[in-house]
């Protein structure tokens, strides 16, 4: 008997290719519980995007399966509610509208009109948002565009809230402030939540638990460690703090001593590739 909310037994991923394809994933076993905040980090191309395409029902695993709330998770279903790096607004449709297409569609026979207008109204006020209602993505910063694309997630109730990578693309202090609401909402609502990152700093800030992956091929859970910080976490006050720094620490040393990746250097006449680094 398991407690977990969120389950993934026995992931393997191949992607088709040549010489019988590109293994992926191998043996990824993960429970997440209810309430609990995960984060994945491991270095660019190990497979974190997969593993979170594969809970959110986008892909289907080689072998092995998801389970979420006991149910077995074969497609994309509002139970899931998945959050990009780069927002996926609709550009013809206001800050306001993209929320209601989410909410009408699942709450329609549900909810009456007016329930429905206040529950968008109160998903956006939530991320700060109330300004800018009948703004089009156009009209907007991209922090403000990840903050409706967090409030149509939210705003779907789903049982997991799945983030690849949602402040990858914004400035520091953007990113500072949104993180910072995404843990203030998180704590009020006890999402269970599952975030892809790069950044360990954010991984320690707000995780429960953070999961490190191995590097590909075949990468699987090579380390998952703890964060026994008390919340509400403030980001100044941990800086000083032993137990965010040993965390941090723990996996600074998990992603370059034990998984250090060595980048093949190209010869100066081959076109500059951009890596994303780790942190
Ligand atoms: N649809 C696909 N078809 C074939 N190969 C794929 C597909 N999606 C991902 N891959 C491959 O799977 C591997 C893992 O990719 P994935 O995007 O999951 O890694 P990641 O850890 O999320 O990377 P990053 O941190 O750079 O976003 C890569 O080698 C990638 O090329």
């Amino acid at each position: 008997m398991t407690h977990a909310y969120l389950s993934l037994s026995r992931v393997d991923m191949t992607f088709p290719g040549p010489n019988g394809g590109n293994p992926v994933l191998k043996h990824i076993d993960l429970d997440v519980k209810r309430g609990e905040f995960v984060s994945l980090i491991g270095h660019s191309g190990c497979g974190k995007s997969t593993v979170l395409n594969i809970v959110a029902g986008l892909l289907k695993a080689s072998s092995g399966g998801v389970l979420v709330d006991n149910r077995e998770v074969n497609a994309p279903g509002p139970d899931r509610a998945v959050v990009f790096q780069n927002h996926s607004l609709l550009p013809w449709l206001t800050v306001y509208q993209n929320v209601q297409i989410a909410v009408d569609k699942i709450f329609k026979g549900t909810r009456s009109a007016a329930e429905r207008r206040d529950w968008i109204l109160h998903n956006l006020a939530m991320v700060n948002m109330s300004h800018a209602l009948d703004r089009l993505p156009s009209q907007i910063s991209g922090g403000m565009k990840q903050r409706v694309g967090i409030a149509r997630a939210l705003a779907m109730e789903p049982k997991v809230l799945l983030l690849d990578e949602p402040f990858g693309a914004l400035d520091a202090l953007t990113r500072a402030h949104l993180q910072d609401e995404v843990i203030r909402i998180q704590s009020e609502l006890g999402n269970t939540v599952m975030m892809i990152t790069h950044d360990v700093d954010e991984a320690v800030l707000m995780s429960d638990r953070v999961v490190m992956m191995t590097n590909g091929p075949a990468a699987t859970i090579g380390q998952v460690m703890d964060v026994p910080l008390a919340r509400p976490r403030n980001r100044i006050a941990l800086a000083e703090d032993k137990v965010y720094n040993h965390c941090r620490q723990e996996i600074l040393s998990f992603l370059y001593e034990k998984q250090r990746k060595v980048e093949a250097i190209a010869p100066r006449s081959a076109p500059a590739r951009r890596e994303r680094a780790v942190a």
